[in-house]
């Protein structure tokens, strides 16, 4: 199966190169300092079960590649346009095209570029950063991967990705409703994202101290809120369950946004608590944790110092 990974850094580049080493034929799209060092001493992957790939495909020309069977798209939300524009090339009739990115908005962009049925959804659950070029770091052990067709139906596409995947040694699942997974894990991205990137800090300390831990709950209550109000099939009390989520990883996780921070970069979170505040203007519901949280983080969102 020829799997183009368009961005190949912490989601990406993690798992592209599970899929590569279950013996997909991967060909990885990625820019600068982090390209050349793939090129010259291809990927590594540390953490729970370290990886080297001495040798990647590796490019940030997508026409050479050729029509590939599935395109997982897996840059920030802020490229997703110039991205798109990039894999055109590498999109045929019978090509998947899949954004593992975070948000319940992506896929309206790719709507936009592509018929209907060259697209299937996608989540990705892992904790991983771009620890220097050429190497990803991994915190926890938690990986997985969901992705499915958005009418629901198990299609030999679906299989053939399932497959690579779990050769791979990814934990991954054809969901039969991956809108619903979609929401399932803005709920718990937009806690974690609002929480580790306004308090600063990891898991661990918030989701321990009564106080910050009501804060983290409360703020993916919200998002249950107004995902129910867009007719998406959430219990009530959704926001319970992903708590203990939040639990069960490990205490030193933080989210790619508190990463982002940290380094400096551009903020996701116009699309993650600031996406939550617009859909819940469009139904009437209020977020007034998810409007604190975007206002916080605005001088931050277009990067500069921490
Ligand atoms: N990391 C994580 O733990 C998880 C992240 N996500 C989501 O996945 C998405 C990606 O996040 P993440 O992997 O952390 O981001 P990273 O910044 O680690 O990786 C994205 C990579 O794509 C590169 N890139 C962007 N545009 C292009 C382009 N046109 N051509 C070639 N390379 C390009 C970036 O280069 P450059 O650095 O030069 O911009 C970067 O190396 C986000 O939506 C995030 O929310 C979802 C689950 C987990
Ligand atoms: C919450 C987490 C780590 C889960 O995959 C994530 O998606 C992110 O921080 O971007």
């Amino acid at each position: 199966m020829k799997i183009a990974i368009m961005g190949s850094g912490g989601l990406g580049g993690y798992f592209g190169a599970r899929l590569a080493q279950g013996g997909a034929d991967v060909h990885f799209i990625a820019r600068g300092k982090h390209l050349q060092a793939m090129r010259g001493n291809g990927l590594r992957i540390e953490g729970p079960e370290p990886i080297h790939l001495a040798k990647v495909h590796a490019t940030d020309q997508p026409a050479e590649i050729g029509v590939a069977d599935v395109v997982m798209l897996c840059v920030k939300l802020w490229d997703t346009e110039q991205a798109i524009a990039q894999i055109r090339p590498l999109v045929g009739p019978d090509t998947a095209v899949i954004s593992f990115q975070n948000g319940v908005l992506k896929d309206q962009f790719l709507r936009a570029a592509f018929d209907e049925r060259q697209l299937m959804g996608g989540v990705g659950y892992v904790a991983t950063t771009i620890e220097a070029p050429g190497v990803i770091r991994q915190t926890g052990p938690m990986q997985r991967l969901l992705f499915g067709e958005f009418d629901g139906s198990r299609s030999p596409r679906g299989e053939a990705l399932l497959a690579a995947c779990l050769a791979g040694g990814i934990q991954a699942e054809l969901s039969t409703d991956i809108r619903r997974e979609i929401w399932q894990k803005f709920v718990f991205l937009v806690g974690l994202s609002g929480t580790t990137t306004t308090i600063r800090k990891p898991i661990g300390p918030i989701r321990s101290n009564p106080q910050t831990r009501a804060f983290l709950h409360d703020v993916m209550s919200e998002v249950v809120a107004v995902g129910r109000a867009h007719g998406v099939a959430l219990p009530e009390d959704y926001a319970q369950v992903r708590l203990q989520l939040a639990d069960d990883v490990s205490p030193d996780m933080t989210s790619s946004m508190h990463h982002d921070l940290q380094r400096g970069n551009r903020l996701e979170v116009r699309w993650l608590a600031g996406g939550v505040v617009e859909l819940g203007k469009a139904k009437g519901v209020p977020t007034p944790l998810n409007r604190a949280i975007a206002d916080i983080l605005a001088l931050h969102a277009e990067g500069g110092q921490p």
